[in-house]
């Protein structure tokens, strides 16, 4: 264990939150393993740890969402026990999640009144919500409806609705997983500033690059144990790591002998009109993508690269049959199932909802996308052992970590979820696979094992596209990289000699022109 132990900042007399050996079972397994942790006034605390190792467990005991099986907490040097949510937040104590709780057909305004204690009028509330946005730099439309935003909008108005209510201790549940480097910057300026007001901050990341940049203080987590509270500035990223793990992260070797053959995802001068008024339209697409090639797609949230999965996947139509050919088959009219019985495999974005159905077992959730093209369903009837074979092997392959064999899938963690979904996908051997954001919210260590997947893959012949808004792991796995901008696609460059500062500026629009607005109502 390093002994790199934090200074107590400030001489504050007691830590703000206390966890004294607290415990968390489900059945007889140990998701909290008598966790002793301290966050005190003026501290950004970060908690690490693999996927599955507690840290979600641990923040749901301190929000009230879960009772503790065993332990105690205290809030300033008192015991505490906690009714819900709601009596946290009544303390000082505010959250904001990893999977957001927005309701997609209502405003910004309206979600974030109904995580208030509607104490105050709605005109109030709309005015404070601009007021508290605009101060913190984090700006918000309070009309616009959630469907129509992209992610990191969407994690915009969650913190806005946790800063809304003042609190004294905020905890963060990977706030930049789904944000751009600028985005990122913008969150951490925020934080400090809330540091420097005097409240604390507890920081789960999976990015430690970030955590020595911002964090005073870590505590890890190791199969439900604390294994260390470290200093992350003086730690490497790869001594956190491998506190994390307990062993050494194995590295993504890019195959050497790759080859690049026929085109098997061609899109062809694609232009859509968004779904709905306020979307991205999509304008001029068009590339080529060999069998052995891994293909990035780079760009800010929102600038099309939703829209572009859903025209692919067969979610949105293409205008013509032609705009889009799987392995040589006019595909832009056919049904998601039809391109799944071309060979093509879908990873979308958001786990819950899209990737899979939370309340459904994992078994479930292989039939959902596999029944068209494997051996679940035959002669009509649903084989239920093909449907547990690929979850086993899914989840032998990618190391996914579960309560038991089959469980709900919105009882994994959010990491092996993610696991999950890319592994059911990825062991299908598709032809093609459109993927986004494929290492998001996963641990250093399980990144590796999907980038190599999917390297692998790409070194069987598989058509590889990646959209990512993390450059450096586009960097890793792609043979080429393409930006979104307002829903036009640059030409793709080599990603060899692509520089951050080259991709940058496609990301922020250089170089591309602009004829007519992307969006559809001219936003
Ligand atoms: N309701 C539940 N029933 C059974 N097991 C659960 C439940 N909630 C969590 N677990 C298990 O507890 C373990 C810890 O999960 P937790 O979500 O706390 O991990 P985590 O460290 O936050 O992971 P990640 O980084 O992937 O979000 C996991 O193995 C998970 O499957």
């Amino acid at each position: 264990m390093p002994d790199s132990t934090p200074a107590v900042p400030h001489g504050d007399p007691k830590p703000l939150l206390q966890t004294i050996g607290l415990t968390k079972r489900y059945g007889d397994f140990l998701a909290n393993d008598r966790i002793d942790l301290d966050v005190w006034p003026r501290q950004i605390h970060a908690l690490l740890g693999e996927n599955g190792a507690g840290k979600s467990t641990l923040v749901k005991a301190i929000y009230g969402l879960i009772q503790p099986s065993d332990g105690e907490m205290r809030w300033q040097g008192d015991t505490m026990v906690l009714s819900g949510p709601s009596e946290a937040r009544s303390r000082g104590i505010g959250m904001v999640f990893q999977h957001f709780s927005l309701f997609d057909n209502l405003t910004v305004a309206e979600n974030v009144a109904l995580g208030l204690d509607g104490s105050e009028s709605f005109k109030d509330m709309s005015a404070r919500l601009e007021e508290v946005s605009r101060v913190y730099g984090l700006p918000l439309d309070p009309r616009r409806e959630v469907w129509q935003l992209s992610v990191g909008e969407r994690q915009r108005i969650e913190i806005v609705r946790a800063l809304m209510q003042n609190p004294k201790f905020l905890i963060l549940d990977e706030p930049t997983a789904v944000l751009t480097p600028q985005e990122a910057d913008q969150l951490f300026t925020v934080l400090d500033r809330l540091k420097a007001e005097g409240r604390a901050i507890l920081y789960i990341s999976h990015k430690l690059e970030e955590v020595k940049r911002l964090c005073d203080t870590a505590t890890i987590l190791r199969l439900g144990k604390k294994v260390s509270t470290c200093n992350p500035r003086k730690e490497t990223a790869a001594s956190l790591a491998r506190l994390m793990v307990g062993g050494e992260i194995k590295e993504v070797k890019v195959a050497a002998n790759r080859k690049t053959t026929v085109p098997r995802l061609v899109v062809n001068d694609l232009s859509l009109e968004p779904g709905d008024p306020h979307g991205v339209r999509l304008q001029h697409i068009s590339f080529e993508l060999k069998g052995g090639e891994i293909l990035g797609i780079a760009g800010v949230a929102g600038n099309g690269q939703d829209e572009l999965f859903a025209a692919l996947s067969g979610e949105w139509l293409a205008p013509d049959p032609g705009m889009i050919v799987i392995d040589g088959i006019a595909a832009g009219q056919l049904s998601i199932t039809r391109r799944r019985q071309l060979g093509a495999a879908f990873v979308p974005e958001e786990r819950l909802g899209h990737g899979t159905a939370p309340r459904m077992k994992l078994s479930e959730n292989a039939l959902l996308t596999g029944h068209a093209a494997s051996n679940m369903v035959q002669h009509g009837f649903v084989k239920t052992a093909a449907m547990l074979k690929t979850v086993d092997r899914a989840t032998e392959a990618f190391d996914v970590r579960k309560a038991n064999r089959d469980p709900e899938a919105a009882s994994l963690s959010g990491g092996n979820l993610q696991k999950f979904i890319v592994g059911r996908e990825i062991l299908r051997n598709p032809a093609v696979l459109v993927v986004s954001q494929p290492t998001w919210g996963v641990d250093a260590g399980a990144a590796a094992v999907i980038r190599q997947a999917l390297l692998d893959l790409a070194a069987g012949g598989a058509a590889v596209l990646v959209t990512s808004q993390d450059l450096d792991e586009l960097a890793e796995i792609t043979d080429r990289i393409a930006v979104m901008f307002h829903g036009h696609l640059s030409e793709p460059v080599a990603t060899q000699g692509a520089s951050r500062e080259k991709l940058g500026l496609l990301m922020g629009g250089s170089s591309l022109e602009q004829e007519e607005p992307a969006h559809a109502s001219g936003a």
